[in-house]
């Protein structure tokens, strides 16, 4: 299917210095008048596809359309771009100061500072800035809901804003991302009495977690590093689940071997069933989370496996594009609030990223207030939030329903912190019981969330209650994974088995005879029937 689209005259992009050469009714630039040509949808603002449209104005509808027996990486390889990419990124220290030197390429092998602090990938802003807000907006847009390789995918739509000078050949994409934002209008009205609240279903997903807005960025970076000849054996995370997952999958498709320590009798059977099936070599290892994390930074310290988690900041460059697509889908208005659930705290720093960039890159003129809503059973970002800051404590975690973030002692920490001091923001626990129960209310109107959910609705009833969140806040909650991965709390909670907890919005089954009379009887009880009398 083609259609008329106006592209700039390729004299624009000779004389700029500019990366992305497509752009229409840019208000920055003065050119020359647009020429029409025809294009096919999935070229539309390609910057790779720039040489092949620029050099030919013909009007031709089939001109950009995909040869009978290319597929869509030779496709994207046919109409890559000659022209010079100025956008870059570095790892650099997390929140250095601006006399900073220290950087390194993304290309090394490199998960601390000197310091042994945390690292951020910092984009060159000021390139990126060369473009007005405008055109970022139109240009994520254009790519949305096509098969284009790589923006097609949610993360790769942004790919000027993730990893900028990577291969499109290099990378490893499910076409991930561009998830649904739930407009929760029963649940909202019922029991909030609000009316503009949603919900963001990252876990409606690849492998049924966010975890893969950030795993094809980290997955696409080692297969370019593998390419490059560098020392990378295999890919190897700690994991509660989720990450773990995500990571097996990815390098399943790629062929790269993945290497997944997790913590024995601590996650769902879907998640551990979920990189058996995917050839992952799975170590079960008798401790929690904090304690697999310990030895993977260990092992990887000392063999060429290269670290997956989110303490490897490339993972939060995949998912900060969340928030980018939050702001997209309501039109690039700005919510109130975003309520994300935490354990490790790599992803409520992605969600801050991704709307920061927005507002220094002018597509938006502000960023919403964050909430941070952990397990009262796993809760050391509550505590320090409740000391005021003051200290820090690692906890040992508890057991808890939200398994994927029983975890005690974060190596985001200081990502999380400041996320939330930059954003006005907000730390919530729920409790057991609160978490389930919310669970169970979203489920009754008509979601079917994770118990991590649960527990950022936990958050959200809280904040209601105490008059923070008012009726008419625009609030998102991001449901970060799939409710099918935890069907066994759901079965335990309607099942009323939980020991000390009320499961006062069960809905179990009724036993009933194989009887019509003993049907009707029970289906008149539950509707309130009586026949009438002759
Ligand atoms: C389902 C789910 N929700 C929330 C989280 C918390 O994310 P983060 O570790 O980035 O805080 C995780 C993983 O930790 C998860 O797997
Ligand atoms: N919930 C996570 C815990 C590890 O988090 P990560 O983001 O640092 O990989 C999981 O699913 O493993």
């Amino acid at each position: 299917m083609a259609y008329s689209c106006s592209l700039f005259h390729s004299s624009l992009a000779s004389k700029s210095n500019f990366p992305l050469l497509h752009h229409r009714n840019h208000p920055k630039f003065n050119r020359p008048a647009p020429i029409v040509i025809s294009c096919s949808s999935s070229s539309t603002f390609d910057p790779s596809s720039t040489t092949s449209s620029s050099n030919n104005n013909t009007p031709s509808p089939q001109k950009n359309r995909r040869l009978a027996d290319e597929n869509i990486r030779d496709e994207a390889r046919r109409h890559r771009s000659t022209a010079k990419n100025t956008l870059s990124a570095k790892y650099v220290p997390f929140n250095a100061g601006p006399d900073c030197t220290e950087s390194y390429s993304l290309d090394e092998i490199v998960y601390r500072s000197r310091s042994g602090g945390l690292l951020d990938v910092q984009h060159d802003m000021e390139a990126l800035k060369k473009f007005d807000g405008a055109y970022w907006r139109e240009l994520f847009d254009s790519r949305v809901g096509k098969t284009t390789w790589p923006y097609g995918s949610g993360v790769w739509s942004k790919k000027e804003w993730v990893l900028p000078e990577i291969d499109p050949d290099d990378i490893v994409s499910a076409f991930e991302g561009n998830s649904n934002l739930f407009w929760a209008e029963r649940f909202g009205k019922q029991f909030l009495g609000m009316n503009d609240l949603w919900v963001k279903h990252c876990g409606i997903s690849h492998t049924g977690s966010f975890k893969d807005l950030g795993m094809t960025v980290l997955v696409s970076q080692v297969n370019r590093l593998r390419k490059l000849k560098r020392p990378v054996v295999g890919v190897g995370c700690a994991s509660t689940g989720d990450t773990s997952a995500a990571l097996s999958a990815y390098c399943a498709a790629a062929g790269i071997p993945s290497i997944v320590f997790l913590p024995a009798n601590k996650i769902s059977i879907a998640q551990l069933v979920q990189p058996i099936a995917n050839g992952a070599f799975v170590l079960s290892i008798d401790t929690d989370f904090d304690g697999c994390m310990k030895l993977i930074r260990e092992v990887t310290a000392e063999l060429p496996i290269y670290l997956a988690n989110s303490l490897n900041s490339l993972r939060l460059e995949g998912q900060k594009t969340a928030a980018i697509e939050i702001l997209q889908q309501f039109d690039w208005e700005v919510p109130d609030w975003v309520i994300v659930p935490g354990g490790n705290l790599g992803n409520i720093y992605a969600f801050y990223k991704g709307f920061k960039m927005c507002q220094e890159l002018g597509l938006v003129d502000r960023i919403p207030r964050l909430v941070c809503a952990q397990a009262a059973n796993a809760n050391p970002l509550y505590l320090y939030f409740k000391s005021e800051w003051n200290e820090f404590k690692a906890v040992k975690a508890n057991t808890t329903f939200a398994s994927a973030i029983q975890i005690g002692d974060p190596v985001s920490i200081d990502r999380a912190v400041y996320a939330l001091k930059n954003s006005n923001g907000i730390v919530e626990e729920a409790t057991e019981e609160e978490l389930m129960d919310a669970m169970a209310q979203a489920d009754s109107t008509g979601m079917f969330i994770c118990p991590h959910t649960g527990v950022a609705l936990t958050a959200l009833m809280k904040l209601r209650k105490s008059g923070v969140i008012g009726a008419g806040d625009r609030t998102v909650v991001v449901s970060t994974a799939h409710g099918l991965k935890f069907t066994q709390s759901k079965v335990d909670y309607h099942s009323k088995e939980i020991p000390d907890m009320a499961c006062q919005f069960a809905n179990p089954p009724m036993q009933v005879r194989a009887d019509f009379g003993s049907v009707m009887d029970v289906l008149m009880k539950y509707l309130g029937y009586k026949a009438p009398k002759h």
